[in-house]
């Protein structure tokens, strides 16, 4: 099989959380579509080279600060592409189009209103998701629980996950239904995990899948309107939540971990693999992770960390 064509992009981002888009001229592949600039890598370089060459020479200004995004590979029907994605925390200069293509800041929320490429879809995800996905403990008692919640959100919390699985449903869904008024109230996102008919009772932004549920499902079980996500540990499951069109994974356990002793850790090299050649969206590590784990996992084409101990237990948070 022939390698793929390695491509740098650009997720260029602004002081209005803006993100630059440029349009592709009609003559060329994918012509006519709007893009991430960037372009392919000269045979002698790394990815970053190709970005800081490419965006000076399409937009006429100079990277200072970017980390990687994600990497995606993406067969089309005449060429495969690795897409090496990075997202610019700072720039100098003010980007114009120098090739004469149209250039546009959007919203992060409206780039779903403009067509791309095939292979963006995922770019897309990882630029509205954010870096920590926290995973509820211990709910026993649900008024501290909430005291808990509120503590995160204020803290800047943007993605929970409520996992009880000992609770009744009935529980469940008194206890979700507190926690989604608090996470609507402070522009977070709340995913259940449980049966995705529960959505019916509770109107959280979507539903997180247990490994057992991801298997056993045929096709995507929530609308494009909500968020899906899912338990994955291997490349069969990763596969699967693939079919299923879902928007994120968590994979695990990355490292040891207290709350699944039993299960038998991936190690960073095996994250990597499984991220750049299985997962075509954003994955999040599991397992064992510390908040200070975030930079390798970028590093490894991860959208970033997400657990238990170290986010939801307070006393167990590291002081990082
Ligand atoms: N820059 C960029 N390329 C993308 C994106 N998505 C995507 O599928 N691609 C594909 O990746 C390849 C990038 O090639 P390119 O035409 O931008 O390369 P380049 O700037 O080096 O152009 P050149 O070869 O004309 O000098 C194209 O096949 C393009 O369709 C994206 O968001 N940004
Ligand atoms: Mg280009």
């Amino acid at each position: 099989m022939p390698h793929p064509v390695l491509v740098a992009a650009a997720a260029i981002i602004n002081d209005q959380q803006e993100v630059l888009i440029s349009k592709r001229p009609h003559d060329v592949d994918q012509g006519g579509l709007w893009e991430f600039p960037g372009g392919k890598l000269a045979p002698y370089e790394t990815g970053y080279q190709a970005l800081k060459r490419e965006i000076h020479e399409e937009l006429g200004i100079t990277l200072t600060r970017a980390r990687p995004l994600l990497r995606i590979n993406h067969a089309y029907p005449h060429k495969k592409i690795l897409l090496d994605v990075w997202k610019v925390e700072s720039f100098q200069g003010e980007p114009w189009g120098r090739e004469g293509q149209p250039v546009r800041w959007v919203k992060l929320d409206e780039l779903v209103n403009y067509s791309f490429p095939d292979a963006n879809k995922p770019i897309i995800q990882a630029l509205t998701l954010p870096d920590e996905y926290v995973i509820t403990g211990d709910c026993n008692d649900p008024d501290h629980a909430l005291e808990r919640l509120q503590e995160l959100l204020t803290a800047g919390a943007k993605l929970i996950q409520l996992r009880q699985p000992t609770l009744s449903e009935e529980d469940f869904c008194l206890l979700a239904e507190r926690f989604q008024e608090a996470c609507q109230a402070a522009g977070a996102r709340l995913l259940l995990n449980a049966a995705p008919e529960l959505l019916k009772k509770v109107d959280a932004a979507g539903i997180h899948l247990t490994g057992q549920r991801l298997m056993a499902l045929k096709e995507r079980p929530v609308g494009q309107d909500k968020l899906l996500a899912a338990s994955c540990h291997d490349p069969a499951s990763i596969r699967q939540a693939v079919k299923l069109d879902a928007d994120f994974i968590t994979l695990s356990p990355v490292l040891p971990t207290t709350t699944h002793p039993e299960a038998a850790p991936l190690g960073w090299q095996r994250f990597k693999e499984l991220v750049e050649y299985e997962a075509k969206m954003p994955v999040f590590a599991l397992g064992g992770m510390r908040p200070s784990d975030r930079q390798r996992i970028f590093a490894l084409g991860g959208q970033g960390v997400a657990g238990i101990s170290h986010f939801w237990d307070k006393d167990s948070r590291h002081p990082d």
